[in-house]
């Protein structure tokens, strides 16, 4: 019976995947990610991919495996989650009055094809400009700390964000659209909530 894996602790992609009706089981990876200034994309898709071959080294042949990445970039400035309360007051500082990309990497791994997918997102977010104050407020409230670019669109982030171009779910770090169509490929229908294996 073939299963489906998240290989994810993020909250926000568990959240997301349980609106569909399909069951899956959770296994985070411990993929040490690295980031540096490069291509936000090719970074994002081989951290995504780290993270699902991470989780298959502990899995059978039964099962499918969802990863994902996220990254903020700017200016050919790439930001993860923030180390601390000044990295998150300084990546704050540069999206304020500003836009930025979101890219998140998605890899779909069914492990019994030994077919890996890889697919990525992006979407424009533009912020409004930040006082000093909102931002120490904003730090305050603990949010910034597990999100990449140090706020959460799904939250009291939300209050900074005038607008959006692209997916809402891929900033939040699961772009359903792309996910779907890489399930269909190896032929998980999330619309009909069932996994189909010829
Ligand atoms: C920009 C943004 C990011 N995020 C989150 C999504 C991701 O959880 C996180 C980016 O970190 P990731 O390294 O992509 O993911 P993660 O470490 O949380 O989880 P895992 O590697 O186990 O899958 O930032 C939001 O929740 N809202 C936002 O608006």
């Amino acid at each position: 019976m073939k299963r489906i894996l998240l290989a994810s602790s993020s909250p926000r992609r568990i959240e997301l995947l349980r609106k569909f009706n399909i069951d899956f089981d959770i296994v985070p990876s411990s993929y040490e990610e690295k980031l540096f200034d490069t291509d936000p994309i090719s970074l994002a898709i081989d951290m995504a991919k780290g993270k699902a071959l991470d989780v298959a080294k502990k899995l059978n042949k039964d099962f499918i495996i969802i990863s994902a990445d996220t990254i903020v970039t700017k200016d050919g400035k790439v930001f993860g989650k923030p180390k601390d309360e000044e990295d998150a007051i300084k990546m704050l500082k540069v999206l304020s009055g500003s836009t930025h990309e979101v890219v998140t990497a998605i890899c779909v791994y069914d492990l019994g094809k030994e077919i890996l997918k890889c697919d990525f997102e992006k979407t424009e977010v533009v912020f409004k400009e930040l006082t000093e104050q909102e931002i120490l407020d904003y730090i305050n409230t603990k949010e910034p700390f597990d999100k990449a670019g140090a706020y959460a669109i799904q939250g009291i982030g939300s209050l900074f964000v005038k607008s959006i171009n692209g997916c809402f779910f891929n900033v939040v770090g699961l772009p359903i659209f792309k996910l779907d169509q890489l399930l269909r490929e190896v032929g998980v229908n999330l619309l009909k909530g069932s996994v189909s294996f010829e």
